[in-house]
């Protein structure tokens, strides 16, 4: 009977144990299994030898932040030196030979008007340097060079005030409006503009109003997103100006610096091109209140197009109040004089140039670099 019972008890304190056991088994959190991907200790973001995440922020693209504004304005004054500077060292060349006769002060003007400065311009610039070197009676080519030089950059205007407006002084946000034919740069532009102006620690906001496109809704976007800038769109075909007032309405509430606006180009038909900037112009600064005007309206030229192009800078001229040129392509261009044309036909300053496609290929315009630049050995 009492072994019975002790089995009983042996076989009752048994059970128990395997039912702890189990109990515990389930009920005691594990450990958890050690992810197959794992991502590398450093923060320096490389992933160097390492998998990719298996849930890598995909519609995060990694941002990008611009070159250090010295270095990116020295890289670029090269390469506008680069594909400027044959008019420079041609001028030189005239000016130093033996003789300066007629026909060299000819050659001289012909060389300016080659390179787009505009016949106006290029014989009042001769006239003037020509009397200076005859009032000097100097051949001394440094002193010719040091004239030129003047004469250069009194006729690219060093007064202008090429200063973007992007601050208004108080606390709504300016409001750039980018105009300009298809092809011209535009949407480069504005994605360049917002990498300068994130890297100044400043607030941005795209609106895509050239909603013509589909396409080119979809570039600003991705431009927006390299610096971590969010884009206000609308549906493909819809109205422009509805886009760039919900865009500042966005910016006025989320309080960003400056929005800026991206418009569509087509010029074959003025009339609806006029229709169009027009009603953007009188309705994107309507949520800031009345008495409002746009900060800044950039029209983008390219500087590949000559004297086309200034035909088309006076077409929009016409429709919206350009308050300051953006001339792209100049590195693809011997013909910087084009900068002195279009400021002189329109009374407007070029503010910033564009000198190539990469992301940080845009300079605010500085008249002496370019200058320099032109006249570089
Ligand atoms: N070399 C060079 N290429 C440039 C420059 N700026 C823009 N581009 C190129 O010009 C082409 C047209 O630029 P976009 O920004 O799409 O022009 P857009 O005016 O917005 O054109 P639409 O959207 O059709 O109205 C692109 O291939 C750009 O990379 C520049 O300064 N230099």
């Amino acid at each position: 009977m009492i072994v019975d019972l002790q089995a009983q008890i042996v076989y009752g304190i048994l059970g128990l144990v395997v039912l702890v056991a189990l109990g515990l088994f389930f009920l005691v959190p594990r450990k958890p299994k050690k992810p197959e991907h794992t991502l590398p200790d450093d923060t320096t973001g490389s992933t160097q030898g390492a998998p990719a995440p298996e849930e890598p922020a995909q519609d995060e693209p990694p941002r990008e932040v611009p070159t250090e504004p010295t270095t990116r304005l020295a890289k670029l004054r090269n390469r506008l030196a680069k594909s400027n500077n044959a008019m420079g060292r041609g001028l030189l060349a005239l000016l130093s030979r033996d003789t300066l006769d007629e026909a060299t002060w000819e050659e001289i003007e012909d060389t300016l008007i080659v390179a787009d400065l505009g016949v106006d311009t290029a014989t009042e610039l001769v006239d003037n340097l020509r009397e200076r070197v005859r009032v000097l009676g100097t051949r001394d080519l440094s002193t010719v060079r040091a004239l030129l030089r003047e004469e250069l950059i009194k006729v690219v205007d060093p007064t202008m005030d090429r200063t973007l407006r992007t601050e208004t002084g108080g606390d709504e946000p300016s409001v750039v409006l980018v105009v300009g034919v298809n092809g011209a740069g535009k949407t480069t532009t504005v994605g360049k503009i917002a990498r300068v102006l994130v890297a100044s620690d400043r607030t941005v906001l795209l609106g895509a109003a050239d909603t013509f496109r589909a396409a080119a809704a979809e570039q600003l976007t991705t431009w927006g997103e390299r610096v971590g800038v969010e884009t206000v769109r609308g549906p493909e075909g819809s109205d422009p100006a509805s886009v760039a007032y919900s865009a500042v309405e966005r910016g006025l509430k989320d309080n960003v610096d400056v929005v800026l606006i991206d418009t569509a180009g087509r010029l074959q038909n003025k009339k609806g091109l006029m229709d169009e900037l027009g009603k953007v112009k009188k309705v994107a600064t309507r949520p800031l209140g009345e008495g409002h005007e746009l900060d800044e309206v950039l029209l983008v030229l390219d500087a590949t197009t000559g004297q086309n192009g200034m035909q088309q800078a006076k077409v929009f001229a016409e429709v919206v109040n350009v308050s300051g040129i953006v001339l792209t392509k100049l590195d693809g261009t011997a013909k910087g004089g084009i900068v002195v044309a279009v400021q002189r036909e329109l009374g407007v300053p070029v503010k910033l140039v564009g000198l190539g496609e990469g992301a940080d290929d845009l300079a605010p315009f500085v008249v002496e670099d370019f200058v320099d630049a032109l006249l570089e050995d």
